[in-house]
């Protein structure tokens, strides 16, 4: 993706969790991390040094495209997932606009798929990321890398184009509400 000039290197929220602890789920029903999903991926995001994550995420039967590979919309989930998750460490709410994916490697069914992202730079409410994902461990060989474009939001752009039911269930949810309040406390 071409790079945009005049980025600003991205800012660590002080309140941001330390590097090491687990992220846990934005939305319990989110096919990327949440747990409330059979299927989905149950991606474990753990924050690293400054705007930085790490990830797991073991490719299932249900994640295949081709026998006994990982379909490659499903392994672009995953790197979106994990791009999505820096916006912890921001604490800011942001929606992917773009997301350029290259597949480098097959990747079969039951591996584990070792992710890491950070982000690159800020502009206004432009925020551009990069991610990899490897095979056999954190400095493994690269199968799928991405870079992306998230788009900061305000929490009104769910409460306005969600659906109605889901959005009534999320606000009825005192965690689901602290948790998507949490990341307007921005600076
Ligand atoms: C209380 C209950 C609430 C429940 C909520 C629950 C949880 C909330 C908490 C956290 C969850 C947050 C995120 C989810 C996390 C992870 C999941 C993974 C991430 C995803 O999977 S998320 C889903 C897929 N995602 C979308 O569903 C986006 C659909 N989309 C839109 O909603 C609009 O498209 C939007 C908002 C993106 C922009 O619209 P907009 O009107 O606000 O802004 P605008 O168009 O002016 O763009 C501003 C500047 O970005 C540039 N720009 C925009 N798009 C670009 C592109 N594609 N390429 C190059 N540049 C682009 C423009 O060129 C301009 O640049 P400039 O300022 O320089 O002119």
């Amino acid at each position: 993706m071409s790079a945009s000039t005049n980025l600003k290197p991205p800012e660590r929220h002080p309140d941001a969790p330390a590097p090491g602890e687990l992220l846990g789920p934005h939305y319990d029903e989110c096919f990327g991390c949440g747990g409330g999903q059979e299927h989905g991926l149950h991606l474990a995001a753990r924050a690293g040094e400054g705007v930085s994550v790490t990830a797991e995420f073991t490719v299932k039967k249900a994640h295949q495209g081709a026998p006994g590979l990982a379909h490659g919309g499903v392994l672009a989930s995953a790197l979106d997932e994990t791009l999505g998750s820096l916006n912890w460490l921001l604490r800011t709410i942001a929606v992917t606009g773009r997301l350029e994916v290259d597949f480098v490697r097959p990747v079969p069914v039951d591996t584990k798929l070792h992710l890491d992202a950070k982000v690159t730079g800020v502009k206004g409410r432009k925020i551009y990321s990069t991610a990899t994902g490897r095979l056999g461990g954190p400095d493994g060989e690269i199968a799928v890398k991405a870079d992306a474009l998230f788009i900061e939001v305000k929490v009104d752009h769910f409460i306005e184009h969600g659906r109605d039911e889901e959005i009534k269930a999320a606000m009825d949810d005192p965690d689901q509400v602290r948790r998507a309040r949490a990341f307007e406390v921005n600076p």
